[in-house]
């Protein structure tokens, strides 16, 4: 399989690669005949030009160079800006004796060039208007330790603009986990394989802005591997959104009923039954406790909501619906339990939130099935996993992997950097917010995952689908009102936008 076409790339995502994978695809183009050296000068014209692209007009910069081939990037980039006259400090974490290969003969080329080799020590000013950060890349094995930490926390120290090189030194290349200590990053150039650790983990709020670069490589390194996680890139959306036919009435357009507000839990559900008529189903019903149903009904009018007691009273609500999102204020007493129950027997496509999750990993244990979708956060995952929370957070990809495995369906792992990993394995969504950390955001994420599904997207493209819209309708409510009182129903307005590609913000702006 040669590199994956653009339509499929539109459709899945761009691909992501484990470092290991990088490495192959390093060792592949070397051996289709661009030898390492080459490589190693291509990538860091790629990274001089991502950096005169992100600060144009800069005169000086540091570069801190590791002892390996990341350090290697350094040296050569240090030799093209003084070739084009800028005042580069070049610091050496290692010595040039202990520097081999291609990093050696790099640091021999900066030296041609006139840039002088600075010893690494630990009371050093960096000087400069910025940082470039060649410390570690894929090879970081292990907690940083010795002189590059130290390094590390003087570049975050420091105050300056940092461009790094590859990867933040010190975040993990395939889970986005922080080693000890990680760069705190404004842009990160990478090439050849985009990486999964940078896009979940710690390293959406550590990586700055990601420029990927291909450095041609995919046309020499016949690419084969199977990508470790597909990054959801807004192009997704237009690749999959479901034309509306003309003559459409409410009955095509899909049936969801969500079911959950317990007693005195009210809000949830409604939430999620706004987001999900706000994405287009066709028909919503809301089944929630009696005393709720006034209050929807005041809030939401197009929602066909029923007050029922307890699963008894669903009365074939189910079975008229095409989709079942169950969970949003569930609770976890006689009532919810009774009504997730019911959900579990009815035969349709679930989306299962909040505490039906949490009824999953207690009482109704041993669940698996490919018809539904779970979107845990990372305390319901670890719950579902019988883990901490720390441990799912320590590597989400394999936690998301995990939970896919053992309950079958599309998992979404929510929190920085949106895992969903399905059949056709894992998707990485880098956007989104901490506005986001609010009650309701998942709540309005279970209900767009419902439309979606209502409307007829299959079970993994409406949950790649679903995170993504969600995540950046959150960074457009953002955009328009700040981060501070972000609130699902202002995530359900611009996640509407976004699924009418047709509506601009500027448009959107003139009709509200
Ligand atoms: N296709 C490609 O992958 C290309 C990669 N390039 C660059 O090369 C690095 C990977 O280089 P590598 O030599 O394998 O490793 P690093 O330079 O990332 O790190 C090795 C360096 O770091 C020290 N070290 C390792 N672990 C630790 C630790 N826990 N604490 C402290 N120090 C540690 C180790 O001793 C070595 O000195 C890749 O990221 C790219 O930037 C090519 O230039 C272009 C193609
Ligand atoms: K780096």
């Amino acid at each position: 399989m040669s590199v994956e076409s653009f339509d499929h790339w539109q459709r899945h995502g761009r691909p992501l690669y484990r470092a290991d994978q990088v490495r192959e695809l390093d060792r592949r183009t070397i051996a289709a005949g661009i030898e390492g050296f080459a490589l190693m000068q291509r990538a860091a014209a790629a990274a001089w030009q991502s950096l005169k692209a992100r600060w144009p007009g800069v005169r000086s910069f540091s570069v801190l160079c590791g002892g390996g081939n990341n350090g290697g990037d350094g040296h050569v980039l240090a030799a093209m800006a003084a070739a084009e006259g800028l005042a580069v400090q070049r610091i050496l974490l290692k010595p040039r004796d202990a520097l081999s290969g291609d990093a050696g003969r790099a640091a021999d080329m900066a030296t041609a060039a006139g840039v002088e080799a600075v010893p690494w020590h630990s009371d050093l000013v960096l000087e400069g208007e910025l940082v470039v950060d060649a410390l570690l890349g894929t090879g970081l094995g292990g907690e940083v330790r010795g002189e590059a930490r130290e390094a590390i926390e003087a570049v975050n120290a420091s105050g300056l603009p940092v461009l790094a090189i590859d990867i933040p030194s010190g975040l993990h290349a395939d889970t986005g986990a922080v080693l000890g200590v990680a760069v705190q990053a404004t842009r990160t150039v990478t090439f050849i394989g985009d990486k999964l650790g940078l896009h979940t983990g710690a390293a959406p709020a550590r990586v700055g802005e990601v420029d990927f670069r291909a450095l041609g490589v995919e046309a020499e390194a016949e690419v084969d591997l199977v990508p470790a996680a597909h990054l959801l890139d807004a192009g997704l959306i237009a690749a999959w959104l479901p034309p509306r036919p003309r003559d459409a009435h409410k009955g095509d357009v899909g049936h969801a009923l969500v079911l959950g507000g317990a007693p005195g839990l009210g809000g949830a559900a409604l939430l999620a039954a706004e987001a999900c008529a706000r994405l287009g189903a066709g028909k919503v019903s809301l089944a929630t406790a009696p005393e709720h149903v006034t209050a929807s009904l005041v809030r939401r009018p197009e929602v066909m909501v029923h007050g029922i007691r307890g699963a008894g009273e669903l009365d074939g609500l189910a079975d008229r619906a095409d989709v079942l999102v169950v969970g949003p204020g569930l609770g976890q007493g006689s009532w919810g339990q009774g009504v997730l129950q019911a959900a579990l027997g009815a035969e349709r496509p679930l989306v299962v939130d909040a505490d039906a999750l949490n009824l999953l990993a207690t009482l109704f244990t041993g669940q698996r099935r490919e018809e539904w979708v779970l979107t845990p956060h990372p305390g319901e995952a670890a719950r579902l996993l019988g883990l901490s929370p720390g441990e799912v957070e320590a590597d989400r990809p394999a936690a998301a992997l995990a939970l896919q495995r053992r309950y079958g369906g599309v998992v979404v792992l929510k929190g920085a950097g949106s895992l969903v990993a399905g059949p056709e394995g894992l998707a990485v969504c880098p956007h989104g917010n901490p506005g986001m950390a609010s009650g309701g955001m998942g709540d309005a994420l279970s209900g767009i995952l419902g439309a979606l599904l209502a409307q007829g997207l299959p079970l993994e493209a409406a949950a790649r689908l679903g995170v993504l819209v969600h995540a950046l309708a959150a960074d457009m409510a953002v955009r328009q009102g700040g981060e501070r009182g972000l609130l699902a129903g202002d995530l359900a307005s611009c996640a509407r936008i976004l699924v009418n590609p047709t509506m601009g913000e500027d448009d959107a702006a003139a009709t509200r």
